[in-house]
């Protein structure tokens, strides 16, 4: 059940606690040329929520992404961000706001260790100067430990050790999908958007991506955007979904509210995913 306004809190049946409205999605619209990605769109997210975006292909849902995440600009509505209207940012300041995401198809440094990967995404938090980093004193050094600290923090919770030395290339894919979801997690983001985390994995990978979902949100109180396909895992582990079809929003609600919406059954019948 939704709460009541944008600024309560609600507890889940869970036992978790779902804060106010962290990000506020308003009258979106985006066009590439004649095409309309995104049609008059508006929904919200809340603190410490998983939240699923789905719809069939080519909905509109890895455009929403990249424009919640500042790469496309839509030419209509407002994203605020704790209740403020968000000016024209590029995607680096909106990931300094505490906004990460993994993409579609996995966008690793593929001759890079797993280590070194996740260290990329500390790269927010690197705030020392260069000269400071070069001569490599106080705070430059100060921030390094702390910097491999918070990684190895993570390499432990995805239970990758094993693969912190391997090249990203070289490991199998549901893998280096945890590698991904650990460099976004470097950057301690306050908002998480997953574009399709379980995509091309076995069952056994989805649960096991399932599961970390589940942990980064409880443990490190992220807040989880996720774009995917299998309803099953849509249902097992978001609060809520926002389903889009064709550019518009069709559905908005609970898992349980969503799958017996009708206008949503029909979008799905015949459609083929992946
Ligand atoms: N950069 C772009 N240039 C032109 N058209 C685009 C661009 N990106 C997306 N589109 C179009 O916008 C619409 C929505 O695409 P989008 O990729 O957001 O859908 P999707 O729901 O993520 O699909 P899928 O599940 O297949 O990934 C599609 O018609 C697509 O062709």
């Amino acid at each position: 059940m939704s709460p009541p306004n944008d600024t309560d809190s609600y507890t889940t049946p869970d036992g978790r606690t779902i804060g106010p409205v962290m990000l506020e999605v308003k009258n979106i619209t985006l066009r590439f040329g004649g095409v309309v990605a995104i049609k008059d769109i508006s929904f919200d997210i809340r603190e410490g929520e998983i939240r699923a975006i789905i719809g069939p292909n080519g909905a509109g849902k890895s455009s929403m992404l990249n424009v919640i995440n500042g790469f496309y600009h839509p030419q209509e509505g407002d994203i605020l961000f704790r209740g403020e209207k968000r000016g024209p940012m590029k995607p680096f300041q909106i990931a300094q706001q505490g906004i990460a995401r993994t993409f579609q198809n996995i966008a690793l440094f593929k001759g890079m260790s797993t280590l070194d990967n996740i260290m990329t995404g500390r790269f927010t938090h690197m705030k020392a100067p260069v000269w400071k980093q070069a001569i490599w004193r106080g705070e430059a050094e100060r921030e390094e430990i702390e910097n491999r600290a918070f990684v190895e923090r993570i390499i432990d919770f995805l239970e990758i050790q094993a693969i912190r030395k391997t090249p990203v290339g070289r490991l199998p894919y549901g893998l280096q999908k945890r590698v991904e979801l650990g460099r976004a997690l470097a950057a301690e983001p306050k908002l998480l958007l997953l574009d399709e985390p379980m995509a091309g994995m076995n069952v056994e990978e989805k649960e096991d991506m399932s599961r970390f979902i589940l942990d980064v949100n409880d443990e490190f109180g992220t807040t989880i955007a996720l774009i995917e396909h299998d309803m099953g895992v849509v249902m097992d582990i978001s609060d809520r979904v926002v389903v889009l079809d064709y550019g518009r929003k069709i559905g908005d609600g609970t898992p349980a509210e969503v799958i017996a919406n009708p206008e949503v059954i029909d979008a799905y019948l015949g459609v083929a995913h992946d």
